[in-house]
């Protein structure tokens, strides 16, 4: 059965450790294995780290660069090195490729992330590979996905994929980093988060020399791709050939078994794709109502508010404790909230001058978190 299928490479695979250099090799083999899977009518979708580490290796820069704008600067001269290398290696194999640069924004607003959506299914109808990476010369901090682990979630979680890998330079999650801890017990299968939780992994303080965001970034990554009903997969990527094994039914890398899509695609693209600007905290009866009862959020359960935000952006709906219960678009500014918070519904329109929404945040546009 065709399948659709998300493979994200990190730079440590992409790279020899000790030069900087391409690992050539590895990526002809991945070349192979996705031109291959694609021929056996598979939808793929590629997202690339490497444009940073490559454009160093390019640059002569022996670490990775510190400040904004020279990583900026760096990652303009590495992606289209690394676009021209894949397109020498698929163009060797008559597979055709097509280079998506994504920033955060892109997912924040929906009329974006709608058409981004069009554009990737056209591509995988016409039997195109796209090749994603974020887009890091126009990023700005507050609004970067980072890693590249996040950005493959959340593609896979936009064009609705069935399975995700992430391809790294260990063969799979261990109990606590391998490299620190020589006796870390492999983990082969995660069947829920809960079970993640109860595995009680350890991940360190950061992840390879050219890599980001080390093994802390791939478990949020699966976190959000199996909420969205994707199966996960943390694998080698030395060996990219291992992608048709595991698609083939052996045990190989950590499985990250796939939860029921409870939520529809606009509750996934609240839920992950959009960055909170504020935070609303709830009383007792509040947090009962939107996690027991699947209510909507009323001004009157809300005991205070941080952050300045406009009507219809995204807030954390927090506990007293000021534990995060849920996500949600908002029908009310800060300011406004600032003066009904409280109160009762039909007090609104007097306390403001105008009438405004029954519920400060809906239950359609409310999102549990887990
Ligand atoms: N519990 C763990 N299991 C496996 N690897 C871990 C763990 N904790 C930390 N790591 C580190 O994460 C690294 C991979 O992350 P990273 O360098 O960001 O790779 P990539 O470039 O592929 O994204 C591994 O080299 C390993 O040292
Ligand atoms: N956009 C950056 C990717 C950063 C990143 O996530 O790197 P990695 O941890 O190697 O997957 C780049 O192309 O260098």
């Amino acid at each position: 059965m065709s399948q659709t299928i998300v493979v994200k490479v990190g730079t440590s695979s992409l790279t020899q450790p000790q030069t900087g250099q391409l690992a050539l090799s590895t990526i002809a083999k991945l070349v192979e294995t996705l031109t291959h899977l694609r021929s056996s009518g598979h939808g793929i979708v590629l997202v690339t780290s490497g444009a940073v580490g490559v454009g160093c290796a390019r640059l002569g820069l022996k670490s990775r660069p510190q400040t904004m704008a020279l990583k900026q600067a760096v990652a303009a001269v590495g992606q289209g090195r690394l676009m021209r290398i894949y397109d020498d290696f698929f163009t060797s194999l008559q597979q055709p490729i097509a280079q998506i640069l994504l920033s955060r924004r892109d997912f924040i607003q929906r009329s974006c992330y709608v058409n981004a959506y069009g554009t990737f299914r056209e591509l995988l109808q016409l039997g195109v590979i796209p090749i994603v990476n974020e887009n890091d010369t126009v990023a700005v901090e507050e609004l970067k996905f980072g890693d590249n682990d996040t950005l493959s979630a959340l593609v896979a979680s936009l064009i609705q994929a069935d399975w995700l890998f992430l391809l790294t330079d260990v063969d799979r999650l261990y109990s606590a980093d391998p490299r620190q801890v020589p006796d870390a017990q492999p983990i082969t299968l995660v069947n829920s988060m809960e079970h993640l939780a109860e595995l009680q992994i350890q991940t360190g303080e950061s992840g390879s020399q050219w890599g980001t965001g080390g093994m802390v970034t791939k478990i949020s990554a699966a976190r959000i791709a199996t909420n969205a009903g994707v199966r996960t997969v943390i694998t080698e990527g030395r060996y990219p050939e291992s992608i048709e094994k595991i698609l083939q039914g052996e045990p190989l890398g950590t499985q990250f078994e796939p939860q029921p899509r409870t939520e529809n695609a606009r509750k996934r693209w609240i839920a992950h794709s959009l960055v909170p600007v504020g935070k609303l905290y709830l009383d007792h009866g509040a947090v009962a109502a939107i996690c027991q009862a699947g209510k909507s959020l009323l001004a009157a359960g809300i005991t205070a508010i941080e952050g300045e935000f406009h009507a219809s952006e995204a807030v954390q709906l927090c506990d007293g404790s000021g534990l995060e219960i849920a996500r949600g678009l908002v029908n009310y500014s800060s300011t406004e909230l600032q003066k009904i918070r409280g109160r009762k519904s039909e007090d609104i329109p007097m306390i403001l001058g105008y009438g405004g929404a029954e519920t400060v945040v809906h239950r359609d546009n409310l999102v549990l978190s887990n």
